[in-house]
Order: C-alpha cells, then sequence, then structure tokens
C-alpha cells in the first residue's frame, strides 16, 4: 500500500502538485488520470524521490522512500522510456542497471524473457522502436522484482498488440497481489483495466474512488445486443458483473462499454450493439477535469 499525504510542489509562482493526498492499494491496478500538465509526472517523481516536496510525504507499508533498505526491490519505476545509453545493447543496459542496484546481473536474462524482449536482447537500445524501448524500461523496472510498479504513461508508442499485452501484465501483476500505480491522460484507456482511479486536475486531486464507484454514481449502464446472450452473460458473470435481460438486450450496470467490449472480444463473442445508457464515465471524468482546467484559469 502507498500512502501518499499532503504532496505539494511549487515552481515559481506556480503550483504543480497542491495538498495531494491519496491511498494505493495493493493487488489492484490504480490509474492515475487528468489532462496534460495536472501534475501527474511531478507526483510520480516525488513518489521516488527523484523530485523534492516542497510539503508532505510518501509511504511505502509505512516506510519512507528514502528509509526504504532496497528501494529497488520495493519500487519499479518507468517514468521516462527514454532513459537509456543508445549505444548499449538490451542486456547490458538491464545488466548494468542491476549492478547499480546490487541486484545479481544473471537476472538480466528472466526480465528480458518477462517483457518479450529475448530475440532483442544483443541490439542495441538505440535502434529500439519507442514500444521496444517502454518494455526494455519495464524490464529495468522488474529487476529488482518489486511490490509496487509506478508508470508514467507506459503505453506511449505501443501499437495495440503492445497495449494489450502491457495490460494484461499489469493486471496479473497486481492479482499476484502487487501494487500497480499507472499514469495516463488517456480515460477511455485506463478505464479499460484499472480497478481504482486517481483524478487529478490543476495540481489537485479531483477524486480517488473505484471505478464501478464511479460508474455506479452516474448510473452508467452498457446495453448490449448479440446473437449468444446467454454465453456473454455467464462470462460477463464470471468477472463480477450483474447482468439484467430485458427483451432481446443484455444491460449491465457499474462498469464502461470498452470494459464489456474487452470482455466479449476475449470471449469471440459477436457483439451486434454495444452502448452506454447514460453518461459515460469517460464523460463525467471529463467534466470534473474541465472544472478543474477552469478554476485554475480564473
Ligand atoms: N521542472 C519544472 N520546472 C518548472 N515547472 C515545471 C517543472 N516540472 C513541471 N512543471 C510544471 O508543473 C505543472 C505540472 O506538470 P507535470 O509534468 O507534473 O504534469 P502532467 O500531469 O504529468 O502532464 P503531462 O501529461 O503533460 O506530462 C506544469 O504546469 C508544468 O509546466
Amino acid at each position: 500500500m502507498i500512502t501518499v499525504s499532503d504532496l505539494t510542489k511549487q515552481y515559481g509562482k506556480r503550483l504543480a502538485v497542491d495538498g495531494m493526498t491519496f491511498d494505493v492499494a495493493a493487488g489492484r491496478v490504480t490509474g492515475f488520470v487528468g489532462p496534460n500538465g495536472a501534475g501527474k509526472s511531478t507526483t510520480m517523481r516525488m513518489m521516488v524521490g527523484l523530485t523534492r516536496p516542497g510539503r508532505g510525504d510518501v509511504r511505502y507499508s509505512g516506510v519512507h522512500y528514502r528509509d526504504l533498505k532496497h528501494p529497488a526491490r520495493t519500487v519499479g519505476s518507468v517514468l521516462d522510456a527514454r532513459c537509456m545509453h543508445p549505444g548499449r545493447t538490451a542486456r547490458n543496459h538491464l545488466r548494468a542497471t542491476a549492478a547499480l542496484s546490487g541486484i545479481p546481473t544473471a537476472r538480466a536474462e528472466e526480465v528480458l524473457a518477462e517483457v518479450g524482449l529475448g530475440t532483442a536482447a544483443d541490439q542495441r537500445a538505440g535502434k529500439f522502436s519507442l514500444g521496444m524501448r517502454q518494455r526494455l524500461a519495464l524490464a529495468g523496472a522488474l529487476l529488482g522484482d518489486p511490490q509496487v510498479l509506478l508508470l508514467d504513461e507506459p503505453s506511449n508508442g505501443l501499437d495495440p498488440d503492445g497495449i494489450r499485452w502491457l495490460r494484461d501484465y499489469l493486471r496479473d501483476f497486481a492479482r499476484r497481489g502487487g501494487t500497480v500505480f499507472v499514469s495516463s491522460h488517456l480515460i477511455g484507456e485506463l478505464s479499460m483495466f484499472a480497478d481504482d482511479l486517481i483524478v487529478v486536475g490543476g495540481g489537485r486531486l479531483l477524486a480517488a474512488e473505484s471505478v464501478q464507484e464511479i460508474t455506479a454514481r452516474n448510473d452508467v449502464a452498457v446495453l448490449i445486443q448479440t446473437l449468444q446472450p446467454a454465453e456473454l452473460a455467464s462470462r460477463l458473470a464470471a468477472h463480477g458483473l450483474v447482468v439484467e435481460v430485458a427483451a432481446d438486450r443484455l444491460i449491465v450496470r457499474g462498469t464502461t462499454r470498452a470494459a464489456v467490449s474487452q470482455i466479449a472480444f476475449d470471449s469471440r463473442i459477436q457483439v451486434l450493439e454495444l452502448r452506454e445508457t447514460s453518461r459515460s464515465l469517460e464523460d463525467s471524468l471529463l467534466d470534473m477535469t474541465r472544472a478543474s482546467a477552469e478554476f485554475a484559469s480564473a
């Protein structure tokens, strides 16, 4: 569990992060969402001691980051995937990173395989696509076999297969008890796989809720028409969703169109119609962040 308390950072006259307080639970994926300039990167840098807060602190299971005995074994982070020597091979980059953190260099082979870069181990990082660099940066974060992953906009540059792979990887990491904190300015994308959302705007916390709470509050219902209603209903129920049957349609509350579409796709069930009956999660989050932008520019 990560506890962020009253985290504040001022640059000149600008409050980049203003009294940010929230918890990030273990065993879940927490999305950190807000428009560009909302203060996400600054908050994440303060969470791993790269930027000094003006006020406030961050604890990992009660321990300050600076007091962690083996920071790399507790927290793995990717804050900038471009941060690697272009002339080094992927394997050498990881070996050097491992050596710096007191981790056996043999671990490099394991994490290369884990992120699907086994066959690219001897290629130079400078020749990598942005998507491959994202994978290599994630491999670096995994070297210490950490309990917590902090990732700033990790799907930047990934192709759709890469995004899907990352989503599945992070969900699995959380299922194994890990803590995942991942930022994005793309609300729709995060709502597809996050359990909880921390919504920020203008350096301030706007909401800290589960996706289910936000969708229930907004009474979001997803309407589905399919030729295989029984199969889809049982797949949705297996994901803990309550399904109502109305005439030829299924209705599911407390979830998103994106999540239902993913479940149907994964189950190879064809969907004829899929829509949200009221305001979508995306709409309600955009409203929140829009209000904060108006406040900030007032
Ligand atoms: N080193 C810095 N010096 C001065 N101002 C900064 C610095 N870092 C960030 N800021 C300012 O702080 C505010 C928050 O920036 P931050 O990068 O944390 O936002 P963000 O939510 O991560 O946005 P993005 O998605 O665009 O990276 C912005 O107004 C930014 O210009």
